[in-house]
């Protein structure tokens, strides 16, 4: 049977004047997580906030999930350095730093926002094993033009230190809030179910009502929904549907 579902409201999607409100809400709602979409309009084409924001929410949010707190700050890295910027982000109070495989392979190994000497190439595992280090769990996230084949290698590592603790697939490009869910993207995430049944799987990008059925049976089990809850009008409904989805599969129902 797959994971459990982990229901992870984005608060992309929320008013930026008060995000502590909408991390108490999300708590309230019954959210698993809390996705924390981190743009630095350089890997994207949009900036939200950096690990100052990210570390000020942590007064918001109790632990664990079982006291009725989030368990998980799921930082969604889309910056073009995801190496420099962990030690940072796990300061702040990061549980998941999830980077994209893209800015990996395309970086330095770096791990310091001032470092302008090193430069040796960053590596996903290399990264994945850095992050286990600092003390979080590791994320790789691919956008919708990467193969799913770039993940096999990384999920395959010998070294458990260097296996990521969740895949990422987008199912937007990468950005904004808001847009319109690509189902076209998920062959990838019934591709890695086949082969890892107890991964945590997340789809981020248009999940709601009408497309979580699609996810679900593909295999996804870490659900991120921005608009789909934070514009809603019964929020913790919405969280109950999307639940429901996952249940149902692993529970192998037909959706
Ligand atoms: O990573 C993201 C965008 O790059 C967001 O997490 C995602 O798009 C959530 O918003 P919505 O559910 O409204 O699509
Ligand atoms: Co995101």
């Amino acid at each position: 049977m797959s994971p459990p579902a982990i229901i992870n409201p984005s608060v992309l999607s929320a008013d930026f004047a008060e995000l502590g409100k909408a991390c108490r809400d999300a708590m309230d709602w019954k959210s698993d997580w809390l996705h924390l979409d981190v743009m630095d309009g350089h890997f994207v084409p949009n900036m939200t906030f950096g690990a100052p924001v990210i570390g000020k929410l942590r007064k918001h949010v109790d632990r664990p999930k079982e006291a009725g707190g989030l368990g998980t700050f799921d930082c969604h890295m889309m910056i073009a350095e995801p190496m420099r910027w962990a030690s940072i982000f796990r300061d702040a109070g990061a549980d998941m730093y999830c980077f994209h495989y893209e800015a990996a392979v395309t970086s330095v190994g770096a791990k310091d926002p001032a470092d302008t000497q090193t430069t040796e190439k960053c590596t996903p595992k290399n990264l994945i094993r850095y992050i286990h280090e600092l003390g979080m769990q590791a994320g790789i996230a691919i956008k919708p033009k990467t193969g799913v084949d770039v993940l096999w290698d990384i999920l395959a590592a010998e070294d458990e230190k260097e296996r990521p603790d969740m895949v990422l697939i987008m199912t937007v490009e990468p950005g904004f809030g808001g847009q319109k869910f690509m189902a076209s993207e998920l062959h990838k995430v019934t591709a890695l179910r086949e082969k890892y049944p107890n991964l945590n799987i997340e789809v981020d990008g248009g999940l709601a009502e009408g497309t979580i059925d699609q996810a679900a049976e593909a295999g996804a089990n870490v659900i991120v929904a921005g608009s789909a809850v934070f514009g809603a009008k019964d929020p913790a409904h919405v969280i109950q549907v999307l639940r429901d989805a996952v249940d149902k599969r692993r529970g192998g129902e037909k959706l």
